[in-house]
């Protein structure tokens, strides 16, 4: 078939996809004008920054693990078993980021993980991160322990692009009225995926949490979703400001219910209409049931290595959920991401997207939104180049022959 045979219909004009890359030249310009980035474009390197520069209690919460941390280095010795075999003469000259994903068009494989209680890092808190992906382009994944209410970020993001897109992951509180408000609340204010986080029912063992004693959320953080909600204020004897001790515990039990079962998932699929993804998969098994029980995707998780320590690598466990659903659901990963390479080495392993977890909420703390953004296009422009480089133009072209695994 030649263009000219092609319905009218199949020719939906197609925005022209971007160049993440150009963001290589944007800053070695800046260079020229007497500029250099104000934080580093080695991903890898925002945590010793951060370190540097923000408060003991907050990066350390952020950058803690499980137990002394073997999950979290699981995760990047997972990816950095598998090396990139790069392709020669392949004219990879135009190139195209851009993925189809859960029922949308991105402009590249990439969304922010929901990660809770974001004003620890900055006041501007959730809402710049929010704008910062909206102004990219790309999904912002609200966590339910945000510091800002759901509608205050949607807000936000549709300041800076109308329309935007938006995930809402929910910890699954254990009042049904509760549970159903909060999904009402985030289908109105125009959240269009769920993502259904599955591995933190408890916090983990959190040593470097623990020896500071350490908890956001027990000082109030990441209650405003809660706070702001009818159906979790109805059940409080006092209002919030006369009694915060006795709302943030309550808010402590309502949060998450370690007695749910797979067969609690029709609840769910009964109250959403978008997309549902499960977050926290790690078993092929329990990505059949995902499938079985209706559900449209999963990540392959393992929390960034701060739930079970000793668990599997998540890129070790990407593979094996890939050949179990990878035709029937749609695959996320996250855990570990730090650069373009990792990005490139899920794909090829069979993820249809990633998530970014700590590296942004390094970027937002030390510098806002433009801390945000300079992470994702950091990140994009390497994957962009790493892509190119290998031999490859589009995402949709990676398969586990792009890799081989270190001996
Ligand atoms: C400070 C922090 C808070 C997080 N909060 C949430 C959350 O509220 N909900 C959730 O599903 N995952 C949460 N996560 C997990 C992330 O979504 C993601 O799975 C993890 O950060 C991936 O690991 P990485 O950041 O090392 O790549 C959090 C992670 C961090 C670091
Ligand atoms: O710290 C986390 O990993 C997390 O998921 C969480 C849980 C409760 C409140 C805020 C974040």
């Amino acid at each position: 078939m030649t263009a000219s045979d092609t319905p009218a219909s199949a020719r939906v004009p197609q925005p022209a996809p971007k160049d993440w890359s150009a963001f290589q030249y944007e800053i070695y310009l800046n260079g020229v004008a007497g500029t250099v980035p104000r934080l580093p474009t080695d991903l890898s390197r925002l945590e010793q920054v951060a370190e540097q520069r923000l408060g003991p209690g907050p990066v350390g919460y952020v950058a803690g693990a499980a137990g002394d941390g073997k999950s979290a280095r699981a995760n990047r010795a997972a990816l950095d078993r598998w090396r990139i075999v790069p392709r020669m003469l392949r004219d990879v000259q135009r190139r195209d980021l851009s993925v189809e994903l859960l029922g949308t068009r991105l402009p590249a494989p990439v969304a922010l993980a929901p990660v809770g209680v974001l004003s620890i890092m900055h006041p501007d808190a959730e809402p710049a991160a929010a704008r910062a992906a909206a102004a990219q382009d790309l999904p912002f994944t609200l966590s339910t322990a945000s510091s800002t209410t759901l509608e205050q970020v949607a807000e936000a993001m549709d300041a800076v692009r109308p329309g935007s897109e938006r995930w809402f992951q929910l910890y699954w509180p254990r009042d049904r009225e509760v549970t159903i408000s909060l999904l009402t609340r985030a289908a109105r204010a125009g959240y269009r995926v769920l993502v259904v986080t599955l591995d933190t029912w408890l916090l983990a063992w959190r040593p470097r949490d623990l020896d500071q004693a350490y908890l956001p959320f027990l000082r109030g953080v990441g209650t405003a979703n809660y706070f702001s909600d009818p159906a979790f204020l109805a059940g409080l004897a006092k209002p919030v400001h006369e009694d915060l001790n006795a709302a943030v515990l309550h808010f402590a039990q309502m949060f998450a219910d370690p007695s749910k079962t797979w067969a609690d998932l029709e609840f769910l699929r009964e109250h959403w209409d978008g997309p549902i993804v499960l977050k926290g998969v790690l078993h092929p098994d329990d990505a059949r049931r995902a499938a079985d029980a209706g559900m449209d995707g999963v990540v392959v998780s393992n929390h960034g290595g701060r739930q079970v320590n000793g668990a599997i690598g998540a890129a070790d466990a990407l593979p094996g959920v890939v050949r179990a659903v990878g035709e029937r659901m749609t695959v996320l990963f996250d855990s570990g991401v730090r650069g373009g390479d990792d990005v490139f080495k899920a794909l090829a392993l069979g993820a249809r997207a990633v998530l970014l977890g700590r590296p942004y909420a390094y970027g937002l703390g030390l510098d806002g939104q433009a801390g945000v953004e300079h992470v994702l296009r950091c990140l994009l422009a390497e994957f962009e180049l790493t892509l190119a480089l290998s031999g490859y133009t589009e995402p949709g072209q990676l398969t586990p022959g792009a890799l081989t695994r270190e001996p």
